[in-house]
């Protein structure tokens, strides 16, 4: 295993190491190497004399590697001490895409040897490398010392690397490897991963079998077909339904209902599983656009924008600027899924959506939980979503009453639909 981290880092001069210390600001990036580096040391202010441990999923499969860092955090969490802090980490290869291998930092303030104990099972157990750093010497350097397995079971060093400063690169590390593992630009990418769930996910294959019945959409449409987008609570399903009425529409959602009986199953699935179902959900509305849109105009209550801006925002750590800037591909629309007339997203302040979360009464799920709770996650969100194209959504103050919305929105429609 730990050969295939030297396999993998034998090159480890082209890695950059990232460790998130504090959302609001940058990771500390630092490099290996094989001698002292002259430049300032690299953990300065935010370390003092922690014992320190990084691990990494190492695993060619990327289900698998999905899968086990999905359920990493929580292993960690229950079996690490409470004095040991746990922090986002990325060893990626600057502006390469798809060279992103996730793990964690371990800031290990408890005087116990738990921690070296439980990833030394880790090390025996999992597909995962481990790695140990220390401080010393007279000028406080650092170095890091690549963990190994002995035939008899016991751990050892196989490698030390003195850690240097490395520089900040162009791209946030998370932005390297959204492409394909957060968002699904083609079917048959989408469908491939649930593919190689069947045998972990049983739910894989109804959800196959259904897509794989979808109907064929037209990339024109003889009637309009409006989505209506936005925040938890910003009045999407009131709209929907009465602009649904209104135009004398048809009114169709993603995902769609046949696909209900599993959602809440793959919500509980890391993103790379979770996002590949939504992607397969928009691909079975689009088919069914291309039916409705033949008789009436459809409107959608979700669809392309949502799939893409939330798995943006998720995957995207850090600063709200760390967001690939607008006009990167992964704001793109996919070539294979119908476009619709026009996206409408409803904006309404914090404070305003909270009320109405709270005036609705339901249930929260964990995403408006989430959202709830992190002005940053929800700040992407948005962000993202006005950086989507191929159409671009046009923003809507959803703050009014539901009919002034609705005759605001009809306007707009009129306008841009000719209606
Ligand atoms: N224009 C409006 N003014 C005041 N209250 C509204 C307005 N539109 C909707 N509401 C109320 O806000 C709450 C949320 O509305 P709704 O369920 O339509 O939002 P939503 O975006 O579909 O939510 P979710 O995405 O979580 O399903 C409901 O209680 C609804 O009655
Ligand atoms: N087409 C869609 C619709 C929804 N989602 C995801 C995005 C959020 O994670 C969540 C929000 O849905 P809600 O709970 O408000 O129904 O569902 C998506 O990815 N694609």
């Amino acid at each position: 295993m730990a050969r295939r981290m030297m396999s993998r880092l034998g090159q480890w001069s082209s890695y950059v190491f990232a460790v998130d210390f504090d959302t609001n600001s940058d990771p500390i990036y630092f490099a290996l190497a094989s001698k002292q580096s002259e430049r300032p040391q690299v953990f300065r202010n935010v370390l003092a004399d922690e014992k320190c441990y990084s691990l990494h999923v190492q695993s060619d499969d990327k289900i698998e590697r999905a899968k086990f860092y999905g359920g990493l955090k929580k292993k960690l969490s229950k079996e690490l001490p409470p004095e040991c802090t746990i922090l986002e980490m990325s060893i990626f290869q600057p502006n390469v895409k798809d060279s992103v291998i996730k793990g964690y930092f371990l800031k290990d303030a408890s005087k116990s040897s738990a921690t070296e104990r439980v990833l030394g099972e880790l090390l025996r157990n999992d597909p995962v490398y481990v790695c140990s750093y220390l401080c010393g010497g007279e000028d406080r350097q650092w170095s890091q010392h690549l963990w190994s397995n002995t035939e008899d079971g016991w751990v050892e060093v196989l490698e030390k690397y003195c850690v240097v400063p490395a520089e900040k690169p162009v791209h946030h590390p998370s932005t390297l490897s959204i492409i394909n593992y957060d968002v699904f630009y083609s079917f048959e990418d989408a469908y491939k991963v649930l593919q190689q769930c069947v045998d972990i996910i049983p739910e894989s294959k109804a959800v196959l079998e259904l897509v794989d019945q979808r109907l064929e959409s037209k990339e024109k449409t003889d009637f309009p077909v409006i989505v209506i987008e936005g925040l938890d609570a910003t009045g999407k399903t009131t709209l929907t339904e009465s602009l649904t009425e209104a135009l004398g529409a048809t009114l169709l959602k993603s995902p769609p209902q046949c696909l209900s009986p599993w959602r809440a199953r793959f919500d509980t699935e890391p993103p790379l599983i979770r996002r590949a179902f939504y992607a397969l959900g928009n691909y079975l509305t689009a088919g069914q656009i291309g039916q409705e849109a033949r008789q009436a105009p459809v409107i959608v209550d979700r669809y392309w924008h949502s799939t893409a801006a939330y798995a943006i925002a998720t995957a995207v750590g850090g600063k709200l600027g760390n967001l690939p800037q607008a006009g990167s591909e992964v704001y793109g629309w996919p070539g294979d899924l119908l476009r619709p007339s026009l996206v409408l997203m409803l904006s309404l302040s914090s404070q305003e959506r909270m009320r109405r979360l709270q005036v609705r009464g339901q249930d929260k799920t964990m995403e408006e939980e989430e959202l709830e709770a992190n002005h940053l996650f929800r700040q992407k969100v948005e962000e993202a979503y006005q950086r989507i194209e191929g159409p671009a959504c046009i923003t809507v103050d959803a703050s009014p009453s539901p009919d002034q919305v609705l005759q605001q929105v009809l306007l707009l429609i009129r306008e841009k639909c000719h209606l």
